[in-house]
């Protein structure tokens, strides 16, 4: 039986070798959302996932938010969050928290356990002495249903990121992680929705895949539901989904993301459950078709 048990280890390994051969040396950006950080078992699976990916040769790069640390961090600190379109209208008292927690707490703990997990990793950061900043941009501007702008703060999206700095450290063997914040030309820090920040980091190093990790099983008809999950959705369904009122909150981002990756040219990418053991795995190495999968058209 034990012989048995160990071929089928050896069968798993080789069916994940056509997985490994396709993905080596190909850039896969993952967005971990707050959700699933604040799971700390789901976190952990997570990034041992990444440090393999790592060790067989693929280049994640992790892209993290840190939205309900936040919000925490500001009830703490009597402020009350607001969101506008999504976005967390960040006032200086609030930026100044989003820079501890999100900026230098969450990113420094996420490398800091890659490491721990046998992995080399590098917090990429304006908090501390060296400043490790890779994204760039300027204010976000958004207008409301009457077409007048909207006052979010210092609230920023990313138009420009330092992609020979990534490369290098992919080549290197480490794992880039990505707070979602970016400095203005004038060095002014700015707010940034993670899922916005990771669609910028995939698009400027031309990753094969976009893979965001949540605390939902994907793109639901009824975001209540879990058997409502849509296995597959198109750039002109999803819109439609958006439109009528089906995907609604944070989810809205998230898609609006996609689709705009969709339309820079990144080949794939998917919504799944960062709470599911290994389902970063599950999406790369295997045809289970975990989670949503956004299509530009149906092929
Ligand atoms: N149609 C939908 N399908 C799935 N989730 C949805 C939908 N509409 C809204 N949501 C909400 O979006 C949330 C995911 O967005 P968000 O909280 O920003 O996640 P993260 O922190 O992981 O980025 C889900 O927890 C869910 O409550
Ligand atoms: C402008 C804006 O909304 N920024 C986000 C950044 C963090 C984030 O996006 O975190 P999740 O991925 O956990 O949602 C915020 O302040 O919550």
């Amino acid at each position: 039986m034990e012989t048995q048990d160990a071929i089928e280890k050896a069968d798993v390994l080789i069916e994940a070798m056509g997985w490994i051969r396709r993905f080596r040396d190909k850039t896969t950006v993952i967005k971990v959302g707050g959700s699933v950080m604040e799971q700390p078992e789901a976190l952990h699976h997570l990034l041992v996932d990444i440090v393999f990916m790592e060790s067989v040769g693929m280049r994640p790069i992790v892209v993290h938010g840190g939205g309900a640390a936040i919000s925490r961090a500001m009830t703490e600190a009597k402020i009350e969050a607001r969101f506008i379109q999504g976005r967390r209208y960040t006032d200086s008292a609030t930026l100044a928290i989003v820079e501890k927690v999100l900026a230098g707490e969450i990113n420094e703990r996420i490398a800091g356990k890659i490491e721990e997990f046998g992995g080399r990793s590098m917090p990429l950061n304006f908090v501390g002495e060296t400043n490790n900043n890779v994204l760039y941009g300027e204010p976000l501007e958004i207008a409301g249903d009457d077409g007048k702008p909207l006052d979010l703060g210092h609230v920023g999206k990313v138009t420009k990121v330092d992609r020979d700095t990534l490369d290098n450290l992919c080549y290197a063997g480490q794992v880039p992680v990505i707070p979602s914040m970016c400095e203005t030309e004038s060095g002014q820090r700015l707010n940034v929705n993670a899922d916005t920040a990771a669609t910028a980091v995939a698009q400027a190093v031309g990753a094969e895949k976009l893979v965001f990790l949540s605390d939902v099983n994907g793109v639901r008809l009824d975001k209540d539901d879990p058997d409502s999950l849509v296995h597959s959705l198109t750039a002109p369904q999803a819109q439609e989904l958006i439109a009528n009122g089906s995907i609604a909150s944070g989810m809205i981002p998230k898609v609006e993301a996609c689709l705009e990756t969709l339309r820079r040219g990144v080949k794939k990418v998917h919504i799944i459950d960062g709470r599911v053991r290994h389902s970063l795995l599950l999406e790369i190495f295997t045809n289970l078709g975990v989670g949503t999968e956004l299509i530009a058209e149906p092929v």
